[in-house]
């Protein structure tokens, strides 16, 4: 849980995405009412609903880009699904309640990463050890066992080769679902983890050098000093406070009449939704999951539907309605060059590795841009998607030859772009296939 305030959050948002002020207010103020809620007695603290958040704009303009950098601010659980997904034929009602089961799983993971820097310290000292026994065995001399372990810290034995016992995560027997009963699979998981434990877990034997072993090892002595009940707890009251799920093209559900033949109505789809979005207990195999805290941002174009054709009851559960605007070739420019991990940065990074030195000018940028906007209205508008394909055909040559040109520096300019995409961006019917 964040303590950022409002505005500290919008001025993170700022650092990865371009525009889109209203979005990044409304996210901001949704985080910053979880802090608030929390700071509440107990008996007020149930009574305060997200306010969740509907995000209405074309494709690629950074609403999935917002969502996800503000759960990564927050390090709050956080998942994605497209609520068309639910309309194909083979779903049951009941399967949106997976999005809650995936979502636990999500918290575990982030739970335990945290749990490991807890005790990565101690986990490194085990593992050491266990290096130890398996260069000079178990039984060795104290001063032989130091004389490695002054070789070993001094990095002298990192290519060595040696066998190491490790917990088999892929094995462990497999948990089924009973058809029509999602979560059912609880006992037999249970079972599974209750005869894993009592015969100390299944391991295999890995043949491996010094240095590589380390990985394995400190995984497995932090999963020895880390406790799994502690974990599950954690991560389904995270989920609970924290979780944010991301529901993609509702839009596309949005239509009240659409009987659809053998597929799940989409008005089905919005009745299956409601009631996570309200607050309902969701079973997992960590255990029931309340959802009436999880923040729900809902996104979509709307080019066809409007959001007051989505169900009354769903609307009212969505009432912070945002706009985000189509991206103008300045904020292209902006994309390219200002944001923290921008195209720009990470090609110049990956040349650099191989001793390329890559350079874009002013004019190059400007010209990557147009190419972009120009494509995007005459084919189709992909948003911010679009430099990606431009980049990578504008790049491909430099990246190709890399390896032979080690010590160059290279020199992209308005010229270098128009001769790699000009031609192909000129002709719509070719650009359809390559940009
Ligand atoms: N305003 C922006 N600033 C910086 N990068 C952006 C912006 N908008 C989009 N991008 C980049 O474009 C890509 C697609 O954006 P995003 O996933 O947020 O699209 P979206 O609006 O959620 O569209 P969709 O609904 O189709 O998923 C991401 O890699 C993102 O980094």
């Amino acid at each position: 849980m964040t303590t950022f305030s409002p505005r500290e959050i919008v001025s993170e948002l700022d650092r990865y995405i371009i525009g889109q002020n209203d979005a990044k207010r409304a996210v901001a103020i949704a985080l910053r009412n979880r802090w608030r809620r929390q700071q509440l007695d107990e008996s007020l603290r149930d009574e305060v609903m997200p306010k969740n958040i509907l995000m209405i704009g074309p494709t690629g303009v950074g609403k999935t880009e917002i969502s996800r950098r503000l759960a990564k601010l927050a390090g709050a659980p956080f998942i994605k699904v497209e609520a068309t997904k639910f309309t194909e034929v083979g779903y049951v009602g009941r399967d949106v309640e997976q999005i809650i089961r995936d979502l636990v799983e999500i918290g575990i993971g982030l739970i335990k990463e945290k749990k490991r820097l807890d005790v990565e310290a101690k986990a490194h000292a085990g593992a050491e050890e266990r290096v130890l026994d398996a260069l000079v065995g178990a039984t060795a001399s104290p001063a032989t066992r130091d004389s490695f372990r002054k070789k070993l810290r001094a990095g002298e034995l990192d290519d060595k080769e040696i066998d190491i016992e490790v917990a088999d995560t892929a094995s462990g027997m497999p948990g089924f679902e009973i058809p029509g009963m999602p979560g059912a699979n609880i006992g037999v998981l249970n079972l599974s983890d209750m005869f894993g434990k009592a015969m100390g877990g299944r391991t295999k034997k890995v043949r491996t050098t010094v240095k590589a072993s380390y990985a394995d090892l400190i995984r497995d002595e932090s999963d020895k000093l880390i406790d799994n009940d502690v974990i599950q707890r954690e991560a389904v009251k995270s989920v609970e406070n924290d979780g944010i799920v991301f529901l993609d093209e509702i839009d596309k559900i949005a239509n009240r009449e659409g009987g659809m033949g053998a597929g799940v109505s989409r008005e089905g789809v919005q009745r299956d939704l409601l009631p996570l979005v309200e607050g309902t207990t969701v079973a997992t195999k960590y255990g029931p999951v309340k959802t009436d805290h999880i923040l729900f941002i809902a996104s979509g174009a709307f080019h066809v539907s409007k959001p007051s054709d989505l169900l009354p009851e769903l609307q009212g559960r969505l009432p912070i309605r945002v706009e985000l605007k189509a991206l103008t070739k300045e904020d292209f420019r902006r994309i390219l060059t200002e944001t923290e991990a921008s195209l720009i940065r990470q090609y110049i990074a990956l040349m650099a590795t191989e001793d390329l030195d890559l350079e874009f000018t002013d004019d190059a940028i400007d010209a990557l841009a147009d190419v972009a906007v120009n494509l995007n209205s005459s084919i189709e508008n992909i948003g911010a998607r679009r430099l990606q394909t431009v980049m990578e055909r504008v790049l491909d040559e430099i990246s190709f030859n890399a390896p032979d040109r080690g010590g160059a520096k290279v020199v992209v300019d308005s010229a270098y772009v128009r001769e790699h995409v000009g031609e192909i961006a000129a002709d719509a019917d070719l650009s359809r296939y390559i940009l």
